[in-house]
């Protein structure tokens, strides 16, 4: 239940996890099915339960920004971005960021999964991995979707009893096929899924997502984990509690014992006691956050910020990995409206009304949500992959040979430069039916398609930081995107693609002109790259890794039972421990981390 702030004050739980996001409130509804242990959330955020604005499919976006469900941060200026702030959401209130994506439910290759396991992390494997998101997840194909030539699925790879659902949408946009249609001619296979885990599954897919088709509204942590569950005893949760700080016990071995949790609520500091053990499921954003305001991280980042170093441990905050995003937006000719939905449709008010209308009966462009994704290996969408490869790996493997890399993070490009060489899939392209170009926007009346290449496995590593011993300050995110000149050749090779898929039939016949950023005049390689992709590239919101779970020779912050080094009980479980990104999209693995913690807790594995 939802506690008032004088019910937790000085009490002991034996469980306290910071942070009510995806992972965190897996790991608090699984910890707390065993009734004679007690669990406490703390959340900065608000409760925010049964909101519309959360819930309702084709709106989505429009938390975006709003300090009620968004932290609404902005990375350091990045050189390799025209010196941009790059806008960096995350959620904010009970869900977190599973209240505020996209939905999207992807899974990604065996070997990016097993590869954790190949980092020193025993038990983070593809069979792990599968049984715990197929934990998570509950699938269900409804008949009702006509179009089943497009909503193909692999009945094998989907969980059928879990928690949150995942769904394919009533309403399909119609945009999707023939943009299949025009990869397909360019070489890129139509495939029935790619949630198996191998790597056949590449190619033109569909993807569920998590929308429960009885409501059609999202399915999310609070809704899946958090609310079925809210009259347990054992199960509380504080809202606008704002973690400080972790209050550690010196040990005689020199290990850091979490004894209590400093948070900000009404006003106020205040403290809970930790019975057993403080898990930190802040995102990979706040988490790092936290550990070092509460002495825990590099030695020169503490110091600098007036904290006193409680204990070393230089990987806090350390290798941050992301992936990015840009927008190729088209105007669709209008002999095609009919038989295509956009959510375009929605900006107008009168039509929004309508819509809202047909959405109390389960119909309507409410129920549409995004569907169409493809995920290829450079080699499939540019003639020039091994130009790029020779000319940029080879940069990448001087690194390794003249000993420029720290050994942790050299392991993890060997793994990197595998999966190229196996050719497994980097570049994805998600097809958005409508206008999605930050800075764009649509004429009135007219329907669009959106192409939006991205990039999945990123040389370049960041960091997040604290400036200030202020918990209440936004840390510094450095994302150092495209600091590898790779990274930056392969977005520009995929935006390449992109539009020679839309020059395609039969998607070319229902396009009006040419993308309308950056359009006809940018062509060269240097210009799209300086032209285009460093002034509108975008984080694709998948933050990670800032916490990685590496041996700590390696760099690594957190062992394979996700306990930080040097404590007796302060564990990670959200996105910043994955140690190698991956080619998916991240609420499926943050709702997979906390399952496989609470095993870890409950000592089941
Ligand atoms: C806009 C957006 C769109 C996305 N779209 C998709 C998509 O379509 N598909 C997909 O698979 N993934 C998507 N993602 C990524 C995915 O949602 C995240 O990777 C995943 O949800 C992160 O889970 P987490 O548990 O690590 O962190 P979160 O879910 O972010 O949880 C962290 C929680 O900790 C709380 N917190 C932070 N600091 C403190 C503090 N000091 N004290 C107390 N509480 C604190 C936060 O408020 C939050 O509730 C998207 C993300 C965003 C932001």
């Amino acid at each position: 239940m939802i506690l008032d702030v004088k019910d937790v004050v000085s009490k002991t739980f034996d469980y306290v996890i910071i942070g009510g996001g995806t992972s965190g409130l897996a790991l608090a509804a699984r910890l707390s099915e065993d009734h004679s242990v007690s669990v406490l959330v703390l959340e900065a955020g608000e409760a925010n339960l049964q909101d519309p604005k959360i819930f309702t499919p084709g709106i989505y976006a429009r938390t975006l920004g709003d300090p009620k469900y968004d932290w609404a941060y902005f990375s350091t200026e990045q050189a390799s971005c025209g010196n941009r702030k790059l806008y960096w959401p995350r959620g904010k209130g009970l869900g977190g960021s599973s209240a505020n994506n996209f939905m999207l439910w992807s899974k990604p290759s065996k070997f990016d999964i097993d590869a954790f396991e190949r980092l020193g992390n025993p038990g983070w494997n593809w069979s792990n991995f599968d049984k715990y998101t197929k934990r998570s997840e509950g699938f269900v194909f409804e008949s009702m979707n006509a179009d089943r030539e497009l909503l193909t699925h692999d009945n094998l790879s989907h969980g059928k009893g879990g928690p949150v659902v995942t769904s394919y949408p009533g309403l399909v946009s119609g945009i999707e096929k023939p943009v299949q249609k025009a990869m397909n001619n360019l070489g890129i296979n139509i495939v029935k899924s790619v949630g198996s885990g191998y790597s056949e599954g590449h190619g033109a897919c569909v993807i569920p997502s998590t929308v429960d088709p009885a409501t059609y509204t999202r399915s999310y942590s609070a809704s899946a984990y958090y609310e079925p569950n809210a009259s347990r005893a054992n199960l509380s949760v504080l809202v606008s509690a704002h973690v400080a700080e972790i209050i550690t016990r010196r040990n005689s071995d020199g290990t850091l014992t979490g004894t209590e949790v400093k948070f900000i609520c009404d006003g106020g500091p205040h403290t809970v006691k930790v019975g057993k053990e403080v898990i930190l499921s802040a995102g990979a954003i706040n988490s790092p956050q936290i550990l070092e305001l509460s002495g825990i991280g590099e030695k020169a980042v503490l110091e600098k910020a007036g904290i006193e170093v409680k204990l070393e441990l230089p990987g806090v905050g350390n290798n941050m990995q992301d992936h990015y995003y840009i927008a190729l937006s088209y105007e669709l000719k209008e002999a095609f409206y009919d038989e295509m939905n956009s959510f375009d449709a929605l900006r107008n008010p009168e039509t929004a009304k309508h819509q809202m209308a047909l959405y109390s009966e389960k119909k309507g462009l409410f129920t549409m949500y995004i569907l169409g994704l493809m995920f290829a290996p450079l080699e499939s969408v540019a003639t020039e992959a091994a130009n790029v490869n020779k000319t940029h790996l080879s940069e990448i493997d001087a690194g390794i040979k003249g000993g420029k890399y720290p050994p942790g993070l050299q392991k993890q490009y060997e793994i990197q430069l595998e999966r190229i060489q196996k050719q497994l899939p980097s570049c994805e392209i998600l097809i958005y039916p409508g206008m999605s170009a930050p800075g764009l926007v649509p004429e009135p009346g007219k329907k669009y398609v959106t192409l939006t290449p991205a990039t999945n496995h990123p040389f370049s590593r960041g960091s997040v930081h604290i400036t200030s011993k202020d918990p209440l300050a936004a840390p510094a995110i450095d994302p150092a995107a495209f600091k590898e000149n790779y990274d930056l050749a392969v977005m520009v090779e995929t935006v390449k693609f992109a539009r020679k898929v839309v020059q395609q039939e039969p998607l070319a016949s229902m396009i009006k002109g040419t993308d309308l950023r950056p359009g006809p005049d940018v062509q060269s390689d240097e210009d799209i790259a300086e032209k285009f992709v460093k002034l509108f590239v975008s984080t694709t919101f998948h933050t990670s890794s800032s916490l990685s779970m590496l041996p700590r020779e390696d760099g690594g912050v957190v062992d394979s039972k996700l306990k930080v080094y040097g404590t007796t009980n302060i564990r990670v479980a959200d996105t910043s421990i994955i140690p190698l990104h991956i080619n998916a999209h991240t609420q499926a693995i943050a709702y997979a981390i906390g399952e496989q913690a609470a095993d870890i807790i409950k000592g089941l594995v």
